[in-house]
């Protein structure tokens, strides 16, 4: 598979700005971005990438602030390549160990996840799945049947599945992340984890102990009746992938109109991570 890589450039931008930039890319199809020099990369298979979508999303961000981007087309053998150069262990709250398959194993971390992103989404380096990540730390999943929402490189699920949760379903949209999610399952030696491609017609009539979702406000906004539907009386949601104002407000509302009450939040930089739960 063809990727391609939109390399961003910015005089001076603030942070918030770029996460909304990221946010919009995201929005159409954009699922791995990594930091330059000057800005930022952003890349998506070539399939999905449209020149009338980017162009149409950088629009609202003309008067925002200056940038310049480049297009390059990159074959799938040297994206390996950039990303294995670029991707860094990372530690979370000293329990948890994120690495890649060339990284060594560091066995004083409690848990240590195995990722290979390629093109997914979630090496636990972005703030949201940082967050939803100590979510998981601090939950007890022990025995627990567990929806991953949106999974990306499956990372939350496996990260539950290494704490104990019985049973897990893993769903992304994206072909790619489905794919991913699996193949890093295999990874990490876990078989407690079914991953599904697909979008919210293929959410399981279950009934879950833990949804966790990190995904964006209007995709959780349109989830999340179904989420109450299969989420069990008690159960708890972990969302992530949006803003304080006004996305948790929102998200709040839509949630309580469903007998599912706001608990707590997180924020890391602009981004949010919200904990909920359904009444008993
Ligand atoms: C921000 S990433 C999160 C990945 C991972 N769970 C994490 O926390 O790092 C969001 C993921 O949701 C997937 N996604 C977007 N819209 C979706 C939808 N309608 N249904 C299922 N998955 C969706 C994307 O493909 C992407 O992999």
């Amino acid at each position: 598979m063809q990727y391609i890589q939109v390399t961003f450039s910015f005089v001076s931008i603030h942070e918030y700005q770029k996460d909304l930039l990221i946010n919009e890319l995201a929005e159409i199809g954009f699922n791995t971005f990594e930091d330059t020099e000057n800005g930022f990369s952003a890349f998506i298979d070539q399939e999905s990438y449209s020149q009338y979508n980017l162009t149409d999303a950088m629009i609202q961000f003309e008067d925002e602030f200056e940038y310049a981007y480049t297009v390059t087309e990159i074959a799938a053998e040297n994206w390996n390549e950039e990303w294995e150069k670029n991707f860094e262990p990372l530690i979370i709250d000293e329990r948890c160990y994120v690495r890649a398959t060339f990284h060594s194993p560091q066995p004083q971390y409690r848990y240590e996840i195995v990722i290979d992103p390629k093109m997914a989404f979630g090496t636990g380096h972005h703030q949201t799945t940082t967050m939803m990540m100590r979510y998981i730390l601090n939950a007890d999943v022990t025995g627990k049947l567990i929806l991953d929402m949106g999974a990306g490189t499956g990372i939350l699920a496996i990260l539950a599945a290494k704490k104990g949760a019985k049973e897990l379903v893993a769903i992304d949209n994206d072909e790619v992340c489905y794919l991913s999610a699996l193949e890093n399952a295999a990874l990490n030696d876990i078989h407690t984890i079914t991953a599904l491609w697909g979008g919210k017609d293929v959410i399981p009539e279950r009934e879950f102990d833990i949804i966790l979702a990190n995904i964006n406000r209007n995709i959780l906004l349109d989830q999340i009746p179904v989420y109450a539907r299969v989420l069990k009386n008690g159960g708890d949601i972990y969302f992530s992938g949006f803003y304080e104002s006004p996305d948790l407000d929102m998200i709040t509302d839509a949630c309580k109109a469903l007998n599912i009450n706001y608990c707590d939040h997180q924020k890391i930089g602009d981004w949010v991570a919200a904990h909920f739960k359904k009444l008993e």
